[in-house]
């Protein structure tokens, strides 16, 4: 059977797929991470909000039922679909603006660029997805009608209100700190991954569920792994109040790193290492298969 040829419209729609299998999976753990990331420092004397990641489990399950974890989940669901499409998007364009023809095999640093350039697309979504993401998540009240923020775009329009369309973007200079290498680390760890497990005598294309499994978890945990402290100083900064931190990044690091120490920098380093692994399984699985479907539906697309 002839390879299928690279399409950017079987990118973008398999890269939605993939964000939404990415969500479903890693939803709960996301919301523990943020709720970790911005709790407040506690009085002299007195316990922190959260002991860990099993006490914030525990304290929201028992506080705001099973669907508490999946607070704030409509705004990475309709959000996140777009960001991963344009994400998958953004890589494939990458690896063709190197490619001197199609089928040539790219290095891994050239991976790495192309990695990053998609890292550069998402996060003109990602930042704004972000900020009403995180404000949703850290609401603790049990009822609706005490939260500030209804929903997402209850939130949007609020945060609009308030500041603007730069209130709206706020931290989208710590997003691209994150996303930018982060994104590099994940599509080069990946693919790496795919190519040594492809036993010898088979194609790397040819799909293996397991290897795909086992890459797409780990290059969720090789994004992270450079991502942490650069979300850590985003989370801050997106759900601080209006004119916490005037110059913005620099800000908060200096803020975190005096007041909390250096250590506060991979707060939530727990349920993020917790989550990479399924979601972006989930991810990567849910890619491969939409992209195999569509090749096998639309093979000229
Ligand atoms: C921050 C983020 O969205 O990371 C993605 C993986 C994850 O765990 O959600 C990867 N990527 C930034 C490439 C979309």
């Amino acid at each position: 059977m002839s390879k299928p040829k690279p399409s950017a419209i079987k990118d973008f729609v398999a890269g939605g797929v993939g964000g939404v299998c990415c969500v479903v999976a890693g939803h709960p753990l996301d919301t523990v991470k943020v709720r970790l990331q911005t709790m407040p420092k506690p009085a002299a004397g007195q316990p922190p909000m959260f002991k860990g990641t099993f006490d914030c489990l525990m304290k929201t399950v028992t506080k705001e039922g099973f669907f508490g974890l999946y607070k704030g989940m409509a705004a990475p669901v309709t959000g996140v679909a777009p960001i991963f499409a344009i994400c998958f998007l953004g890589f494939g364009i990458g690896k063709r603006l190197q490619q001197k023809h199609e089928d040539e095999v790219l290095t891994y640093p050239q991976l790495f660029k192309a990695g990053m350039l998609a890292g550069v697309f998402t996060t003109v979504i990602m930042a704004p997805g972000e900020r009403i993401k995180c404000l949703l998540q850290i609401q603790q009240e049990a009822s609706v009608a005490d939260r500030k923020y209804k929903g997402p775009i209850d939130c949007a329009k609020k945060i609009y209100k308030e500041g603007g369309i730069r209130s709206v973007y706020r931290g989208t200079a710590a997003t691209l700190l994150r996303d930018v290498p982060a994104s590099g680390m994940y599509f080069t760890s990946y693919e790496w991954l795919q190519r040594v497990l492809t036993p010898k005598g088979h194609d790397r294309s040819e799909m293996s569920i397991s290897r795909t499994i086992f890459a797409g978890g780990m290059a969720g945990i090789a994004n992270w792994a450079v991502a942490i402290p650069p979300d850590v100083l985003k989370s801050r900064l997106q759900t601080a109040p209006h004119g916490a931190y005037p110059n913005g990044v620099r800000d908060v690091i200096r803020h975190i790193v005096k007041e909390e120490g250096v250590m506060s920098l991979y707060k939530g380093f727990t349920p993020i290492m917790l989550r990479a692994f399924p979601a972006n399984a989930a991810c990567f699985l849910g890619y491969e298969l939409s992209m195999k479907f569509l090749n096998w539906a639309a093979p000229s697309l």
